[in-house]
């Protein structure tokens, strides 16, 4: 059993052992093949040639019976057994006979048989004996009986000898097969196969191919090698290829992850599991996360995208694109360490495997932060009022349209408070925009302060603001608003080392009682807010109906007062004004009427602020300019005879015309043209103008006076009465408003004003002018306090051109004749 397994065993290496080498494998099968074919060939040969043995021992032992025929035909005839027992025995002497049996007839001449011989009928050979002398009679019979034992073992000795030498020659032939294969095909295959594994295919040409061993060129060896050296050239150029690729790869991988790591945008790779499997620097430095720490980390973990989005929602929208493969965007906001927000917009796509499976997603991120931040910039201001951070008016259009729907959906009231600042319009003209603007920025903090959170406070512009008041259930609550909001802004405001002074009118209105539309809601707030100032300013109006009609009327004014002049609808008339020392008239105020053809005059008071709004006022104030130069002029040539001052024409110069101040040329021009004494205009301008950039209104002053007018602050005392100003600027003459003047025999106060003013003004050397005097009392009082001039009632009405010239004209010296203008 062990003897088997180490035969098995044994076996099993040489298999093995001759498979790594050909010589041995070959030579092996040769020699198996040929041995088996040895042991086939030697066990057909010995079954035949231990046959042929047989036969031709046979055929010996037949022919020994015929070299003992005519003996035994002898013995036979004459019947002699002592013949035929010396035949027989000789015949036995043969070591083929075992036996020998001779009979004549029915005798037995003689019958031998070898001791121990098993007689076998196969080796039994028995032939008639002829007569010796002829004629065909058979005298007996003999038979030899062979020895089968040593006939066979004669035919197996000699076939086991044959079949030994054909297993030798076959195996000698096999030998010489294997060595002439080893020779001719394995030595040359073991060469071929040396070679081959010598060849270097990354070397040159020469030695990347492989030579047939010497003489073997042509044959299959040849042949193998030239296939092989054309798969090598094949090989060659697949490298090459695959090189050139790899080089082309490595070379896109380089630029790619230069892009990558260089790239402003922020790159990250997330797996399944949405845990991030690769980030570029940008991720890094945005993030504050370094990429060791960014990476396998699930979003989960993240904190930096709470402000804007929850990593929960992060995470579903990196799903959802996994699941469905459309690509995302998302905006992603964190702040930073220095608590900066950053703002990202992220590209999300699906990344797939070599099999179309979906295996993770890539988010690529672009910074919006500053696109963003003006995006916000340009909304805010969209939106809100730049200087006072309320909502703008656009932005206020929108809130007041969702309240209009609110209230029209829960059937609740609205409040509308329009608020429009007293006299900003000085403050902004004499201290200037800065001083303006900030002033503006306080009264809206103040305005939010006299507001609910869940009001509406918006600037619509200029000084003009609105208050929103929902669920308004009672005109007192927002009376008792707008009455805060109007002591509030009384309070006097410190703006940039300037105490200034300004009040509100405040126009209310109420939804759905005065009106349902947005428009008209505010058109009413603003007629009401009207109605406040002409009531005096500084208080609040509710919206009435007549106010529409007023405000209708209004707009109708505005449209014919564009027609006015063309049309000869308007007039300048003048009011005369008496000198105190002469009683004389010396001076005339050119004061401007409008004679509309369907409403009859109306009041410079009511169109000069439209004429103001709509621009006219400069042709307008042109056009009183020249009348009344022209009035001067006619005026002047009357009066040397009369002595005294020289006559002059006061004319009113609007705010507005004087600050653009393309005026004074032309005025100056037209004076030189029509040859009118120096000093005969005299230009009244409000005093809040001295208070504005003081540069500009100095050298317009200077201007004015240089073309020979003179300068009158008219209705001193109502507004800032800024002494201080006064020497500053070349004024000649102050106008003490009629407000001071009207009580001034009464009250003690205006008395005492008056006396300052005057007072004040002779230091300076400016000479006082009192409006509005219309009684003898009025007149004395004004004159025991020193003022020059008076004007009013007491002395005349303001009367048209030619009234004037009469009324002047007959004051002056007879002889003096009147032109026509
Ligand atoms: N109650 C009373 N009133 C008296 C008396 N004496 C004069 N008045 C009125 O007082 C106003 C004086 O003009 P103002 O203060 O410059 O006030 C003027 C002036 O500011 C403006 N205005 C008039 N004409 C012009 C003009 O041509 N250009 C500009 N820019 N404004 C003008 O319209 C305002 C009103 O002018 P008027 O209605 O003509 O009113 C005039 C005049 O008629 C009096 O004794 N009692």
């Amino acid at each position: 059993m062990n003897k088997t397994f180490m035969l098995q065993r044994m076996w099993v290496w040489f298999r093995q052992w001759g498979r790594g080498s050909l010589v041995i494998d070959s030579t092996f099968r040769v020699l198996m093949v040929g041995a088996l074919l040895a042991a086939l060939f030697a066990m057909g040969s010995m079954a035949f040639i231990r046959d042929q043995e047989t036969k031709r021992l046979m055929a010996h032992v037949d022919a020994l019976l015929s070299t003992v025929e005519s003996s035994v035909s002898v013995a036979c005839f004459t019947g002699d057994a002592t013949l035929a027992g010396d035949i027989s025995r000789g015949l036995l002497t043969n070591k083929l006979v075992a036996g020998v049996r001779i009979s004549a007839g029915k005798a037995v001449l003689t019958d031998r048989l070898r001791e121990g011989t098993i007689k076998d009928e196969r080796f039994v050979v028995t032939r008639p004996i002829p007569s010796p002398f002829g004629a065909g009679d058979m005298v007996g019979e003999v038979t030899l009986v062979a020895d089968g034992e040593f006939i066979r073992a004669q035919a197996m000795s000699y076939s086991q000898i044959s079949a030994i030498f054909l297993v030798m020659e076959l195996l000698a032939v096999s030998i010489a097969v294997a060595l002439v294969m080893l020779h001719t095909v394995v030595r040359p295959i073991r060469e071929f196969s040396r070679r081959v594994h010598d060849v270097d295919i990354n070397a040159s040409k020469v030695d990347a191919y492989v030579i047939p061993p010497e003489g073997n060129e042509k044959n299959e060896i040849g042949r193998l090698a030239a296939d092989f050296n054309i798969m090598i050239g094949n090989v060659r150029d697949l490298l090459a290829a695959e090189h050139a690729m790899q080089e082309e790869i490595a070379t896109r991988e380089r630029r790619f992850r230069t892009l990558v790591e260089n790239s402003p945008d922020i790159i990250a790779r997330y797996d399944r599991d949405f845990r991030r499997v690769f980030v570029n620097p940008a991720y890094a430095h945005e993030t504050g996360t370094p990429i060791e720490r960014a990476l396998q980390r699930p979003v989960e973990d993240d904190t930096i995208w709470r402000p804007h989005m929850s990593c929960e929602e992060y995470q579903a929208r990196l799903r959802h694109v996994m699941l469905t493969g459309k690509p995302d965007h998302v905006l992603l906001e964190w702040h930073r360490d220095d608590g900066r927000l950053v703002s990202h917009e992220m590209y999300i796509v699906a990344e797939y495997d070599g099999n179309g499976q979906v295996e993770g997603t890539l988010a690529i991120g672009r910074d919006m932060t500053e696109r963003l931040a003006v995006e916000r910039l340009l909304q805010r201001q969209a939106s809100y009022d730049a200087l006072t951070g309320l909502l703008n008016r656009r932005m206020f259009g929108e809130r007041l349209r969702e309240e209009i729907a609110h209230a029209e959906r829960t059937g609740t009231a609205i409040g509308v408070l329009f608020i429009d600042l007293d006299r900003f319009k000085e403050v902004n003209d004499t201290l200037g925009h800065e001083v303006g603007d900030l002033l503006l920025v306080d009264a809206a903090r103040r305005l939010t302060h006299c507001v609910r959170e869940s009001d509406i406070v918006a600037r619509l512009g200029g000084d003009e603001f609105i208050v929103v008041v929902p669920n308004a259930v009672e005109a007192k609550h927002l009376a008792r608003i707008a009455g805060e909001i109007i002591q509030r802004m009384e309070q006097p405001f410190h703006v940039d080392g300037n105490t200034c002074y300004i009040s509100a009118s405040i126009g209310i209105t109420c939804f759905p009682e005065d009106a349902t539309q947005q428009e008209t809601l505010l058109s009413c707030a603003d007629q009401a807010m009207y109605a406040a100032k002409e009531q005096g300013r500084n208080g609040f109006s509710f919206f009435t109906r007549e106010m529409q009609t007023q405000s209708q009327n209004r707009l109708h004014l505005a449209n014919d007062l564009r027609e006015a002049l063309a049309n000869n609808q308007l007039q300048v008339w003048f009011q005369p004004i008496a000198e105190v020392a002469t009683g004389e008239v010396v001076k005339a105020e050119a004061l401007l009427r409008w004679v509309h053809p369907d409403r009859g005059m109306v009041s410079p008071a009511q169109f000069v602020p439209i004429a103001e709004e709509n621009g006219c006022i400069h042709d307008i104030g042109n056009w009183v300019f020249q009348r009344s130069a022209l009035m001067a002029k006619q005026w002047s040539d009357l009066f040397p005879s009369v002595g005294g001052d020289a006559p002059s024409i006061s004319v009113n110069l609007s705010p507005r015309q004087f600050t653009r101040g393309d005026f004074s040329d032309h005025w100056a021009a037209y004076i030189n043209e029509i040859g009118l004494q120096t000093e005969s205009i005299v230009v009244e301008i409000t005093e809040g103008l001295l208070l504005s950039d003081a540069s500009d209104i100095l050298g317009k002053l200077e201007n004015l006076r240089a073309a020979g007018m003179q300068v009158a602050l008219d209705d001193f005392g109502t507004g800032y009465s800024a002494m201080a100003y006064l020497k500053k600027f070349p004024i000649d003459y102050l106008k003490i408003d009629r407000s001071f003047v009207r009580d001034i025999d009464a009250d003690a106060n205006d008395r005492a004003i008056a006396e300052a003013i005057v007072a004040m003004a002779h230091k300076l050397g400016i000479k006082v002018v009192a409006e509005g005097v219309e009684t003898e009392a009025q007149r004395d009082i004004l004159a025991s306090v020193g003022c020059e001039y008076l004007q009013g009632y007491l002395y005349a009405k303001p009367m048209p051109e030619d009234e004037f010239l009469a009324y002047v004209s007959h004051r002056a010296a007879p002889r003096v004749k009147v032109a026509s203008l």
